[in-house]
């Protein structure tokens, strides 16, 4: 089955932390018109969903749903430290038409895997959905085992795994002990090993850039090229790096501002440009991204 390839939806934000919805729209636009992209991730880490009111995230869902007009896959990210919230979250989803959503693992409390458990099977208890953990323990702390993966899926709306960890001893694991779970990779730096352990695709921030090459790579793994695909890995870490290196969210958006996307700024308390940020952005461009 062909490997897919989402894009990691950003919020624009207007300067003083409102919804830029035209800009919204157009990263949107540009990751179907030109990305060609299988699907995008609403909500999470790179959409700023952490940062956002209660009404911002409701606004990003609908404008999303609405601009993608059936044309990709949509996973909608809904797990918040409020389980009412995540639940409630869930079915406006749900009810808007997204068919499938995504829930990260509860953070900040060191929280038990009962506690975490119980989270996942009250966010789908009453909505007709299918659900990804998203798993990310470098930022959230939370590290899930095979096994209490394992406990997780014994719920049939739980169907996979969004993967953001480096650990490949796990994901082996995981891969090899739930053949049938969707597990989309986390790490846009780390694709050519998750391709190797057999992921169904991958979900990543720079996939809005460089979603071309991404799929290139996957193209050349599946063809059995792994010299292309180790080079096309090689190439999109390079930007990764000078991504990292120029602060990735403000840089993000700054970079799509040089491709003609209106992308908007990131919301505080992440940094506004600097004339520095936008003299690195305007180079990631011209040395990473802009075809002769
Ligand atoms: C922490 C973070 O932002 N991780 C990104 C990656 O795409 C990441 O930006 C990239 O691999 C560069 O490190 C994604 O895994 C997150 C993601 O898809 C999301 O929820 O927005």
């Amino acid at each position: 089955m062909m490997k897919k390839l989402y894009s990691a939806l950003m919020t624009a934000f207007n300067d003083d932390g409102s919804i830029n919805e035209a800009g919204i729209r157009e990263m949107i636009r540009y990751n179907i018109d030109v990305n060609k992209i299988d699907g995008l991730y609403v909500g999470g880490s790179t959409g700023e969903n952490f940062n956002m009111s209660h009404d911002q995230k409701e606004q990003v869902f609908k404008i999303a749903i609405d601009e993608a007009n059936g044309a990709i896959d949509l996973i909608a990210q809904v797990g918040s430290l409020d389980l009412n919230e995540s639940k409630y979250l869930a079915k406006f989803v749900t009810d808007l038409g997204y068919p499938k959503i995504s829930a990260v693992t509860p953070f900040y409390y060191n929280y038990t895997f009962e506690q975490i458990k119980n989270y996942y099977n009250e966010i789908v208890k009453d909505v007709d959905n299918k659900l990804l953990i998203y798993s990310i323990p470098a930022l959230t702390g939370v590290s899930l085992s095979m096994e209490q993966f394992g406990e997780l899926f014994e719920n049939p709306k739980i169907i996979g795994i969004k993967y953001t960890n480096a650990d490949f001893y796990l994901l082996e694991r995981v891969r090899n002990a739930f053949p049938d779970k969707l597990i989309l990779s986390g790490f846009d730096e780390m694709l050519l090993p998750a391709l190797a352990l057999g992921v169904d695709g991958a979900i990543g921030s720079t996939y809005n850039l460089n979603a071309k090459r991404a799929k290139a790579e996957m193209i050349a793994f599946d063809d059995g090229d792994i010299d292309k695909a180790r080079q096309l890995q090689h190439d999109s870490n390079d930007l990764i790096t000078a991504l990292i290196k120029n602060d990735i969210y403000p840089s993000l958006k700054l970079v799509f501002e040089e491709m003609g996307v209106h992308a908007g700024v990131t919301k505080a308390p992440m940094s506004k440009p600097t004339p520095e940020m936008r003299a690195g952005a305007k180079a990631i461009y011209e040395n990473y991204l802009k075809e002769n």
